[in-house]
């Protein structure tokens, strides 16, 4: 756990860039800091390893005042990653993820076979150990720095913008290996962003600190959209947030409906039988949805059904639509109805075959439950 109590800094020139803050990261949790640029974020992350000094208040790490520990000392149960990176650039990457591991006095040997197994963790090819920084993408280079930091398996972890040099997609890509890697591994992380949706993304729990460094709001992604504590929270998290909410509501049980469905292989004329308002959902033969088959008349495949020719193949199906888990969120399933041809969204289970399908108006009807009675109050006791 590291804990800010009444934390403040004001750099020489008078800047106070962080103002007495309050704040608890718990231990194996992500705690963002997220907010506007020159909020103190950096400052607040370079606090806990010491690289900034406090002007006053302390920063606890687990029953330890951080002021009390050597700095050197402390970093070595701290990781740190920034953006770019910050590899050494003359250093291969099997040198770059070896220099704390040899310098906490590992064998040569000891510490290349975890480098290998880490760049693996990671998702980079083993053969990428000889080579220099400068020899890989942005991404690849943001998995070697995170690889790094973790080569000497730090209880901690300090992450400074650690996605944002890349494009959209690797982004996305990264940010979840990071999750799942942190699945596994359950450091202790505070990660440093402008980016609120990576901040809702990621955290367990979010800081939302406005400019002059003071701590908005500190809540679980979920509440921060539900409940921002004032204007400013509300302006920073954005539009949609009420429909972004539901990304971390659990659906619970959903009434769904029985819907009738055909199998590819199927003789296409099974299917205007069966059909529902001109659309029959076809599965393959170990019952997980492949997509919708339309049988009105007017659709091109309709007209086919109508005359009875072959049979339901895989490419004659509309695959528009989400499939939504049977324990997925209340944004999984509103959008599967929304999103489906049917206008019935396919629900499924855990293995992926075909539970049933859900409307969207039952999903709003589950929406208003949770509004008159969110889970946790009394008369809803949480599952
Ligand atoms: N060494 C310094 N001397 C004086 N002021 C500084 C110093 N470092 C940072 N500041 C100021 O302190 C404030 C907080 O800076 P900090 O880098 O912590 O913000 P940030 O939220 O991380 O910003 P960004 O998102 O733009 O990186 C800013 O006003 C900044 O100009």
């Amino acid at each position: 756990m590291i804990r800010f109590e009444s934390v403040t800094k004001r750099y020489p020139d008078g800047t106070v860039a962080v103002d007495a803050l309050d704040l608890v990261a718990e231990t194996g949790k992500i705690t963002v800091l997220v907010g506007p640029s020159g909020c103190g974020k950096t400052t607040s992350l370079r606090m806990i390893n010491r690289m900034i000094e406090p002007t006053s208040g302390r920063i606890w790490l687990d029953d330890r005042d951080t002021a009390t520990i050597r700095s050197d000392q402390l970093r070595r149960g701290i990781g740190y990653v920034i953006q770019h990176a910050g590899l050494f650039p003359h250093r291969t990457v099997l040198d770059n993820i070896t220099t704390v591991p040899r310098l906490l006095g590992r064998g040569r040997r000891e510490a290349r076979g975890q480098a290998l197994e880490l760049l693996e963790r990671v998702g980079l090819p083993a053969a990428f150990a000889g080579r220099y920084p400068a020899q890989l993408s942005g991404g690849q280079q943001q998995r070697v720095g995170v690889a790094r930091a973790l080569a000497a398996d730090p209880p901690v972890m300090l992450m400074d913008e650690p996605f944002s040099a890349v494009d959209p997609v690797v982004r996305g890509q990264l940010q979840d290996e990071f999750l799942r890697l942190q699945h596994e591994l359950r450091k202790t992380i505070v990660l440093v962003t402008h980016d609120i949706d990576e901040a809702i993304r990621l955290g367990d729990q979010v800081a939302v600190l406005r400019v002059g460094g003071r701590l908005a709001q500190l809540a679980p992604p979920g509440e921060l959209l539900a409940s921002p504590a004032d204007s400013f929270v509300a302006g920073f998290v954005g539009r949609d947030r009420g429909y972004r909410a539901l990304g971390f509501t659990h659906a619970g049980e959903l009434p769904l409906l029985d819907e009738p469905t055909v199998t590819v292989g199927a003789p296409l004329k099974s299917a205007p039988d069966l059909a529902r308002d001109g659309w029959v959902l076809a599965l393959d033969e170990e019952r997980r949805p492949l997509g919708w088959l339309a049988t009105s008349a007017t659709a091109e495949v309709g007209a086919a059904t109508a005359t009875g020719e072959g049979t339901v193949d895989a490419d004659k199906l509309n695959l528009g639509g989400t499939l939504t888990p049977e324990a997925g969120t209340l944004r999984e399933a509103l959008d599967a109805a929304l999103s489906s041809p049917s206008g019935r969204g396919v629900v499924v289970h855990a293995d992926g075959t075909f539970a049933g399908t859900v409307t969207a108006s039952d999903v709003l009807v589950r929406i208003e439950q949770e509004r008159a009675a969110p889970p946790g109050s009394p008369e809803q006791p949480a599952p």
